[in-house]
């Protein structure tokens, strides 16, 4: 299965051109791509106090260009996080589109990020779950979810093979980023495939160092700190094989936990 990750600097409080950039990258990528991965907050970026002047009803503009593009080119779209409203209330969104232009997902973010002032602004979801992607089973979580174990274990115990984490995550603790992807990928044996953003909003300086962890938790493949594009081919049958080889989950006591 043949991955690219986009790690874009968003353009902070810029829907239509940050919009343009994804475009244009998506129709850029070489044939033969199974899935492309986009960050958090991709539209938007960080402008939460300017939200309900920049962005669209439950992410109509950006979800009909995106759908087009997979459908036209054959190709699965992670379509990281956008903000969208929904009725009165903002949410940070994250979006699956199937290679025949459907969304088959959607999550929105459980954990608002008091750090970034997501709970002043941003209304929580209620539940998230795996999705079907390219024959193979996913889950995905936003940024600071990625510090609450509960959300990968349950998705790897629902059988995600791969989860994504799709990020704005701040150069400022990237230290953090980097430890607890890796500890996720051991921990679950399972694949996971960190997109995060570049650039700047508001002060915070993003991380980038986006990468794609193996089950065994060795690093397939990380990008440095400017916008890029990462580029890996994975093989989904190794969650299995190390699951054989140290067999963690049946090891699990839950009559204790
Ligand atoms: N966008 C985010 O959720 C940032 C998370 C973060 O800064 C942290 O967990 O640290």
């Amino acid at each position: 299965m043949k991955l690219a990750l986009y790690q874009m600097a968003v353009i902070p409080g810029e829907p239509a051109k940050n919009l343009k950039k994804v475009t244009n990258w998506l129709n850029q990528l070489p044939e033969g791509i199974d899935i492309a991965a986009l960050p958090e907050m991709w539209n938007t970026s960080y402008t939460l106090d300017m939200l309900n002047e920049i962005i669209d009803d439950e992410g109509h503009r950006e979800l009909r260009a995106l759908k087009e593009i997979a459908r036209l080119r054959n190709l699965n779209i992670v379509a990281g996080s956008i903000a969208v409203k929904s009725g009165e209330k903002f949410r940070n969104r994250a979006i699956i589109i199937d290679c025949n232009g459907q969304v088959i997902y959607h999550y929105d973010k459980v954990h608002l990020v008091p750090m970034l002032d997501e709970p002043l602004f941003l209304e929580s979801g209620d539940h998230f779950g795996t999705f079907e992607l390219a024959d193979s089973k996913m889950g995905i979580i936003i940024c600071y979810d990625l510090r609450f174990p509960e959300m990968t274990r349950k998705l790897a115990l629902e059988g995600a093979e791969i989860i994504y984490v799709v990020a704005e995550w701040p150069h400022v603790r990237i230290d953090h980023f980097l430890a607890l992807l890796k500890a996720r990928a051991i921990e679950n044996q399972c694949y996971i495939v960190a997109c995060n953003a570049v650039g700047e909003c508001g002060g915070t300086v993003f991380g980038g160092r986006s990468m794609v962890i193996d089950p065994s938790g060795e690093v397939a493949v990380e990008a440095a700190v400017s916008e890029e594009t990462v580029v890996v081919e994975i093989d989904i049958e190794e969650s299995e094989v190390i699951r054989q080889a140290i067999p963690v989950f049946e090891s699990r006591r839950t009559d204790l936990y």
